[in-house]
């Protein structure tokens, strides 16, 4: 759900012509080239593009776990969240373990303190709300692998909502996972996004993800990375990936892919 302040929306992300080079002089390489965007609190954006085209060097820069070499990015403060195709949850540490680090080193329980409880036992409580918002209540004593690459993926949405993200950067987090399980996440992402008006930028090399996902999808051009369009996506939620709709629009964002792609032979 996008926000609005009157009838203007309220920017979450503004990327300003952002360019990253990597190396200098003549063994440089330019994985972005002037990537303008701006994305609106509580919007879902869907970037695609052919691989190596700089996708997750632009999520890194959001971030701010590296910087660009020209232009900017502003994210006016907002908390932001990152989420990878593999979760990253630390082995040794049951899932409650997971989540309570990430409430630690948030500092706080999250949300303002509701009782009389210790700081310890209104961890408890909060990872156990976050564990039954992503639908793992009863999980918690549970290690990393004694769960399945889905539910891994639901401890690690727990885990960003506990560190209380406005903005989630999610680099391909479902490419691993089956069919099934990735449309079941789908919907449980969505629920969660429309639920807590996140801002969420989703990049995906998987063209009906992006659409059964994204209020808008922006493709990338193959490297140096360029915006090349942005599509719309005025489909009712939820969506299905297998519906004719859907369908319809990823095979039009392919053929522009396609083109795009070939014309960078690669
Ligand atoms: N630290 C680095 N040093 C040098 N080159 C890098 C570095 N990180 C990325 N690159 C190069 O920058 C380009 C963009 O990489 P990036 O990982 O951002 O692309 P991507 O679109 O996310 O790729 P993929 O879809 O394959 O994950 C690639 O050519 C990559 O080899």
């Amino acid at each position: 759900m996008i926000i609005e302040a009157g009838s203007t929306t309220v920017p979450a992300v503004t990327i300003e012509r952002v360019s990253k080079a990597y190396g200098t002089g003549r063994g440089a390489l330019l994985a972005l080239d002037k990537v303008s965007l701006t994305v609106a609190r509580g919007e879902f954006v869907s970037i695609l593009g052919a691989s190596g085209c700089g996708k997750s060097t632009l999520l890194s820069i959001i971030a701010n776990l590296d910087r660009p070499t020209l232009g900017s990015v502003d994210v006016g403060g907002a908390r932001v969240g990152l989420m990878f195709q593999e979760p990253a949850l630390f082995p040794w540490l049951t899932v409650n373990g997971n989540i309570e680090l990430a409430l630690r080193t948030r500092g706080r329980a999250g949300g303002a303190p509701r009782n009389q409880r210790s700081p310890k036992a209104e961890r408890r409580a909060r990872t156990a709300e976050l564990l039954e918002v992503v639908h793992l209540g009863g999980f918690g004593g549970k290690r990393p692998h004694e769960l399945s690459g889905g539910m891994r993926q639901r401890v690690a949405i727990a885990r960003a909502l506990a560190q209380e993200s406005d903005v989630l950067l999610m680099d391909e987090p479902f490419a691993a996972l089956d069919a099934m399980t990735r449309d079941l996440l789908h919907d449980e992402l969505e629920r969660i996004w429309s639920e807590r008006s996140l801002t969420v930028l989703f990049v995906t090399h998987n063209v009906r993800e992006a659409v059964r996902l994204g209020d808008r999808v922006v493709l990338l051009s193959s490297r140096p990375g360029r915006v090349v369009e942005e599509f719309p996506v005025p489909l009712d939620r939820p969506r299905r990936t297998d519906s004719g709709e859907v369908a319809s629009l990823a095979a039009k964002i392919t053929d522009r892919l396609r083109e795009e792609v070939g014309r960078h032979g690669a």
